[in-house]
């Protein structure tokens, strides 16, 4: 495994993190490292290795048993109230079934981003103001979907319920998108189109991207690094340029 340096600037910090599940279970055990701003990591792994709960760790849906997650230089465990949903406004993320209000329209789930900005009532009662109906149809037309706005998101396909799920995420304007598993239930088509988003919107607005898979074959075709785990370990950690088949099976065995 290549020696990771800490880079002078890392958006997001592992510090010695562990995770131990009420039940016991070690989700995660002493994970150190680094993610450079702007990089597009990919965490690979078998069933159960830790990837969800790494990831969920970095918006404080997990708490983390002992150690320490730095974002933007700032240990984040002790986050409460305002600071906390500071933090997750900043932090996208994306569920392998979508997560969207299925009877609901395109335009609706995608509103539905600003509900860490805006107090909850306002975003019941759908008050919502002639800009932040502007910015759905320019979150709409980043991920390709402006026709579809007052589709009902049941009558799109998954592919482009995902993407309906991206622009949501980006009425919350994300320095770091967390994708766990976004292309599981896709079609390779689909997926390619899923994946080829996440990628413009990494590489143009210079947003921090972080996906659980469990295709090799597609990590290797859209991850600036890959990082592996197995049974909570960080066992592997190398920038694509030194990603082998070889190497990469010691992840699997
Ligand atoms: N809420 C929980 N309580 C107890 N154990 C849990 C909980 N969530 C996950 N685990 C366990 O923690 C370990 C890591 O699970 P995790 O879901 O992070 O793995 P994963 O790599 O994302 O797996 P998959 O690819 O199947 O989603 C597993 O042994 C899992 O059974």
């Amino acid at each position: 495994m290549a020696a990771t340096q800490p880079a002078t600037d890392s958006i997001i910090s592992f510090r010695h993190v562990n995770k131990v599940y009420a039940n016991g279970t070690v989700g995660l055990k002493d994970i150190n490292f680094d993610i450079p701003r702007g990089q597009f990591l990919v965490v690979v792994g078998l069933s159960g290795a830790g990837k969800s709960t790494l990831l969920r760790t970095i918006n404080r849906l997990h708490e983390i048993s002992s150690g320490e997650i730095q974002i933007d230089n700032e240990a984040i465990s002790a986050y409460k109230g305002k600071a906390l949903r500071q933090l997750r406004c900043h932090i996208g993320m994306i569920f392998q079934n979508f997560n969207l209000v299925k009877r609901s329209s395109v335009e609706k789930n995608v509103l539905s981003g600003l509900v860490g900005y805006y107090p909850t009532w306002k975003c019941v009662l759908g008050l919502f103001s002639a800009h932040d109906h502007q910015r759905v149809v320019q979150a709409l037309d980043r991920v390709s979907l402006t026709p579809k706005i007052f589709a009902r998101a049941d009558e799109l396909s998954g592919g482009q319920q995902q993407r309906v799920a991206i622009a949501r995420t980006l009425m919350q304007d994300p320095h770091i998108i967390l994708a766990d598993e976004p292309v599981a239930s896709l079609d390779p088509r689909t997926s390619k189109d899923v994946m080829d988003t996440l990628k413009r919107l990494n590489r143009e607005d210079g947003i921090t991207v972080i996906v659980n898979l469990h295709s090799v074959a597609i990590a290797r075709q859209y991850a600036d690094r890959i990082i592996g785990l197995r049974a909570g370990e960080l066992v592997y950690d190398e920038p694509i340029a030194n990603v082998t088949e070889a190497n990469l099976d010691q992840i699997y065995n």
